[in-house]
């Protein structure tokens, strides 16, 4: 399976290892509300720091558009990357140029810095060539363990890679290998659940998604979308409006590919979305103009159930409401412990994937009944589609 080197294959003692991760982590008032994706990642660190590598911490947060966002910063996650990793992590404030450089130079063996945010800088998303050298010139060794990125060809994933010898690093290669195993030939029929905010880079692959499994129950502002694209007043909802001939074209491919489709019949409305707001259930059919739809309603999670316990397997990325604010999350959580039931019971094998969809399975405490917990959403889905991602097809190269 391991087409490209792994750490196994390589001497990191007293060397400049470049890390690439995925520190994309759901926080709320500068704090970490789900670690998971930092814990999964820390192993390599620990890993290079343990056998003496200088390690360089790089990621993205958020989607800066290439400013400088203050609240986009890494400069929180540096403790809890400390307290994961077992170091105490130093911090640069730009990830190329002299602040880099300056901290990086003083890294002992066994060091660990983390880079500020590539993404301040609009030529990482540009994959450009000069930004690629200045990262390449911090390090001797570069290591990828963001598989939750590697649906991006960005400079940190893709430039960097060819510009000096690529591992894998342990999440990565963990990722790939418990993906493979539980969906390279998964047991029909195969339900997917697609929900969350990230419409515009998920609504197309779902056009691809549709050949591949038999049921699709979509949530969240993915639903939204649809809905409006059927005539369905959805008030001010999130939605991307512009996108509904893609969503219209999703619906008539899944119809002559035989995949079933789920929509919300209900929803739950409110004027604005915070906490303690008045919320109404209303069917889809009528959902007043001044509201937004926040959440599906219980007729659309209890379909929604009833069509997962005729399933063998389920794929599930993006919440089904604005889970983070109750009680906007007991869609997600109520279809959660359905799925975790039927897993418990050994008749639905269950994979679900995003930074967070994991921060939703985790407050519906659903996260460990699971059959697995990929760290990856968007990244994940075009695995499943059946696409060679940038990030991993670099590392065979
Ligand atoms: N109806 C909705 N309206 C607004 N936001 C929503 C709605 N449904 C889901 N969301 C939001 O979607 C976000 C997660 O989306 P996404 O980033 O696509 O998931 P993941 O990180 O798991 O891949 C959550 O912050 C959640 O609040
Ligand atoms: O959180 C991420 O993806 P996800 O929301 O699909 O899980 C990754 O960090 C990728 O982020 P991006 O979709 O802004 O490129």
């Amino acid at each position: 399976m391991a087409a490209f080197k792994t750490l196994d294959q390589v001497d990191v003692a007293g060397r400049r290892v470049l890390v690439r991760l995925d520190l994309n982590v759901p926080m709320k008032d500068g704090r970490v509300t789900d670690a998971t994706r930092i814990e999964r990642a820390a192993p390599t660190v620990r890993e290079l720091a343990g056998k003496g590598a200088k390690v360089i911490v790089a990621s993205h947060y958020g989607r800066p558009k290439g400013k400088r966002v203050p609240e986009m910063s890494l400069a929180p996650l540096v403790d809890p990357l400390s307290a994961a990793v077992g170091r105490k992590v130093a911090f640069a404030a730009d990830c190329v140029g002299p602040d880099a450089e300056a901290v990086v130079d003083g890294l002992a063996d066994g060091g660990v810095v983390l880079l500020e945010n590539l993404r301040f800088h609009a030529e990482e998303e540009a994959n450009d060539p000069a930004f690629a050298d200045a990262l390449a010139a911090l390090c001797d060794l570069y290591v990828d363990d963001a598989f939750s990125a590697a649906h991006r060809a960005h400079a940190s994933i893709d430039g960097v890679a060819r510009r000096r010898p690529a591992h894998a690093g342990r999440l990565m290669q963990a990722e790939l290998e418990a993906l493979s195993r539980a969906l390279e030939a998964p047991t029909r029929p195969v339900a997917a659940v697609v929900g969350g905010a990230k419409v515009s880079t998920k609504l197309e692959l779902l056009g691809n998604l549709v050949e591949k499994v038999d049921v699709l129950a979509i949530g969240g502002g993915m639903a939204n979308t649809f809905l409006y694209a059927q005539g369905v007043e959805i008030g001010s909802s999130l939605a991307e409006r512009d996108l509904a001939d893609t969503a219209r074209g999703i619906l008539a491919k899944a119809e002559a590919k035989g995949c079933d489709i789920l929509l919300a019949v209900d929803a739950v409305v409110a004027d604005k979305l915070a906490p303690g707001v008045e919320t109404a259930v209303v069917g889809v059919d009528a959902v007043p103009a001044d509201k937004m739809i926040l959440d599906v309603g219980p007729a659309t999670v209890a379909a929604m159930a009833e069509r997962l316990a005729s399933c063998r397997t389920l794929v599930w990325n993006g919440p089904l409401g604005a889970f983070e604010t109750a009680p906007f999350d007991a869609g997600t959580n109520a279809l959660a412990k359905a799925a975790a039931e039927l897993t418990d019971q050994g008749r639905l094998l269950t994979v679900a994937g995003g930074g967070d969809t994991v921060a939703a399975l985790a407050h519906a405490g659903v996260l460990e009944r699971f059959s697995y917990v990929s760290t990856a959403g968007g990244a994940f889905l075009e695995w499943l589609e059946g696409k060679e991602l940038p990030g991993v097809a670099v590392l065979r190269a």
